[in-house]
């Protein structure tokens, strides 16, 4: 059986920070104080500096490398974009899909990330399955059935092989980037609610074996909490993975 440290993964989304000078840097400063993280250590790194951090890790066990996009073609009259292919060729190892800023400033609905997680999964990819609810819905209480219906646009049409090798964050929006923090028992109930749709399309050992992390505001001082929770494994991590020794602090938490 799956353990929770099997699932263990900390993620850092850096988004549209740091140039590749500075890029590299902060990963080096990471695997630096870091020598062998438990768990996987993931850092999503602006398009342009994929390459680099992949060679910069390649020697550092248990660190891997994410985009932050892709597109869902395979290849094309598509400026700009960048392709599953491509990235597998770069032995890039995740691709985060799904963001909210993704949704809300590029207008991505469950239905292209659905074709992305399955351009990703066929190239060999594994995708950061990013779902949250905003505030109003979670004011009025209705962040079961929101992620619920994200959940089951995004994913629900997956065979189990694909399933499960998907990695979900959930990511309330009213926490990313604001300083606040869902509740150690609000993320736990929500993971929980997760796993258990999971399980009930694709069985209980896909379910517990799948990695589901929380996002928004995680840091040092929270992390230990959060990832104590029982469906709690690990993070994906916005501004705190941008300082390196904030960033090793959060990897270390609660192990
Ligand atoms: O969006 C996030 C990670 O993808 C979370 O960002 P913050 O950690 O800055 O709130």
């Amino acid at each position: 059986m799956t353990s929770k440290t099997d699932r263990r993964i900390v993620a850092g989304n850096w988004k549209m920070n740091t140039t590749p000078s500075e890029g590299s840097v902060l990963a080096q400063g990471v695997i630096d104080k870091v020598a062998a993280p438990v768990g996987k250590v993931i850092f999503g790194v602006p398009a342009i500096q994929l390459v680099k951090i992949k060679q910069l890790t390649a020697a550092a066990e248990g660190y891997y490398v994410a985009a932050q996009n892709m597109h869902q073609k395979a290849d094309g009259a598509f400026t700009g974009e960048m392709s599953a292919a491509m990235l597998a060729d770069a032995r890039i190892d995740y691709v985060i899909l799904g963001h909210s800023e993704r949704r809300q400033y590029s207008g991505e609905d469950d239905t292209l990330i659905n074709a992305k997680i399955v351009a990703a999964l066929d190239a060999g990819i594994i995708p950061i399955y990013c779902c949250g609810e905003k505030l109003d819905i979670r004011e009025s209480n209705n962040q079961n059935v929101v992620v619920g219906k994200q959940i089951e646009q995004a994913l629900s049409a997956l065979s189990p092989k694909q399933m499960a090798k998907v990695v979900v964050a959930y990511e309330p929006v009213w926490a990313i980037g604001t300083g606040k923090t869902a509740s150690p028992q609000q993320a736990q109930e929500m993971h929980a609610f997760i796993r258990q749709m999971i399980s009930d399309q694709f069985g209980s050992e896909i379910a517990n074996g799948i990695s589901i992390l929380y996002g928004g505001s995680v840091k040092a001082a929270n992390a230990e909490e959060l990832f104590g929770m029982a469906d709690v494994d690990g993070g994906l991590v916005g501004g705190a993975s941008l300082d390196a020794q904030a960033f090793a602090d959060i990897i270390k938490a609660g192990q």
